[in-house]
C-alpha cells in the first residue's frame, strides 16, 4: 500500500458514437456507433487493427475532441455537449490521459516531481481538491525515491511508468493510456503492467489500455475489440464473445467473411438464450440486373 490516496473511479457509457473526419479529400467515418459501457473502477483494454478507431475513441474521451454525433459520458458529463473550454477544464483532473511514446508526455529538463507538479497546477486551482504529493505517485507505479531523476535517466520501462505519473497527477477517476507496452522487453511490459494494475486497485481509478498486443488484453480481464469503427467483439477472462449493438446488429467474426459475404441472407430462429443463423442463400454476381442467389444449403 502505498502513500497515494484513493480517488472515486468514473463511468463512461458510449452511445451510437461517431466520428467522421472531413479531409481535402473526402471524408473518412472513423467510428461508426459505438456502444460501449465501463464500470466506475474498470479496466479494460481496447484492441483490433491499424485503423480500427481506438485512438480516435480515446481522443474523444480524453476530451481532445467532440464526436461528430452520438453521445459519450464520462461520469455525469456528458462530452459530446461541453464546449471546448468545459471540454479542456476535465483534461487532468477527470480524464488522465497518456499517450503513445512515454516522452511525448514528460518535459526531458525538469525532474519528474517538478514534471508532476506543473501538471498538478491547473487541478491544484479547484477548491477543495485534495492533490498527491509528486513523491506517492511516484511510489503508485514503482518510482519511489526518482522524484530528483529526469526521464533521460530512466529506463523505457521506468519512463513508460513515469508518464503513468504524469497521467495520475490531476488525480483523474478515468486514465486512458495508448501503447503502453508497445516498446518495451518482457520485464519492462510487466512492470508497466503491475503499476497499471496497482493505481486500479489501490487508488479506484478506471484504466483504458489500447493495446495491439492480445496477451495485455487478456491480463486485463476484458478487452473490447474494435473494428470498422464500432465494437465487434469482445473477451473477457479468456472467452470471447459477440456483442449487440445499440441498432441490433452483431459483427461476424471476419474470418466468416469468406463461407457468408456481404449480402448472404441467414434464417434467424431463437428462444431466450440462444439464436441460430442459417444460411439460405447469398448472393453471386448479378446478370441483367438481376441478382442471382446461390442455395447454400435446405431452407430449413
Ligand atoms: N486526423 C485525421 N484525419 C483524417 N482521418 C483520420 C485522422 N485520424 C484518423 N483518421 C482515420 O480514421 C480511421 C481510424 O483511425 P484511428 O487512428 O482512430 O485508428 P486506430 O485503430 O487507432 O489505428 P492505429 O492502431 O493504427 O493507431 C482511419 O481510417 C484513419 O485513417
Amino acid at each position: 500500500m502505498t502513500d497515494a490516496s484513493r480517488t472515486e473511479g468514473v463511468p463512461v457509457t458510449c452511445h451510437r458514437l461517431i466520428h467522421i473526419y472531413t479531409t481535402g479529400t473526402g471524408d473518412v467515418v472513423a467510428l461508426s456507433g459505438v456502444d460501449l459501457s465501463i464500470s466506475a473502477g474498470e479496466m479494460l483494454a481496447l484492441v483490433g487493427p491499424s485503423g480500427s478507431g481506438k485512438s480516435t475513441l480515446v481522443s474523444i474521451l480524453g476530451g481532445l475532441m467532440r464526436p461528430s454525433a452520438g453521445r459519450v459520458y464520462v461520469g455525469d458529463h456528458d462530452l459530446s455537449r461541453l464546449s471546448p473550454s468545459d471540454l479542456a477544464a476535465l483534461r487532468g483532473p477527470t480524464v488522465g490521459t497518456v499517450l503513445q511514446g512515454a516522452e511525448r508526455n514528460l518535459l526531458p529538463y525538469v525532474s519528474l516531481s517538478r514534471n508532476i507538479w506543473l501538471a498538478q497546477r491547473p487541478a491544484a486551482r479547484i477548491a477543495g481538491r485534495r492533490l498527491d504529493p509528486p513523491e506517492a505517485i511516484l511510489e503508485l507505479v514503482g518510482l519511489a525515491g526518482a522524484g530528483a531523476r529526469r526521464s533521460g535517466d530512466l529506463t523505457p520501462g521506468q519512463r513508460q511508468r513515469a508518464a503513468l505519473a504524469q497521467g495520475l497527477a490531476a488525480g483523474p477517476g478515468l486514465l486512458l493510456v495508448d501503447e503502453p507496452t508497445s516498446q518495451l522487453d518482457g520485464t519492462g511490459r510487466d512492470e508497466v503492467l503491475a503499476a497499471l494494475a496497482t493505481i486500479n486497485s489501490e487508488r479506484g481509478t478506471t484504466v483504458v489500455v489500447v493495446t495491439h498486443d492480445g496477451d495485455v488484453g487478456a491480463q486485463l480481464g476484458r478487452a473490447v475489440t474494435i473494428r470498422d469503427g464500432r465494437v465487434g467483439a469482445e473477451g473477457r477472462n479468456g472467452r470471447d464473445f459477440a456483442v449487440v449493438a445499440g441498432d441490433g446488429t452483431i459483427q461476424l467474426p471476419p474470418e466468416t467473411l469468406a463461407s457468408f459475404p456481404a449480402g448472404t441472407l441467414f434464417e434467424v430462429d431463437h428462444t431466450d438464450e440462444s439464436i441460430t443463423l442459417r444460411a439460405t442463400a447469398h448472393p453471386s454476381t448479378p446478370r441483367n440486373g438481376e441478382v442471382v442467389r446461390g442455395e447454400r444449403g435446405p431452407a430449413g
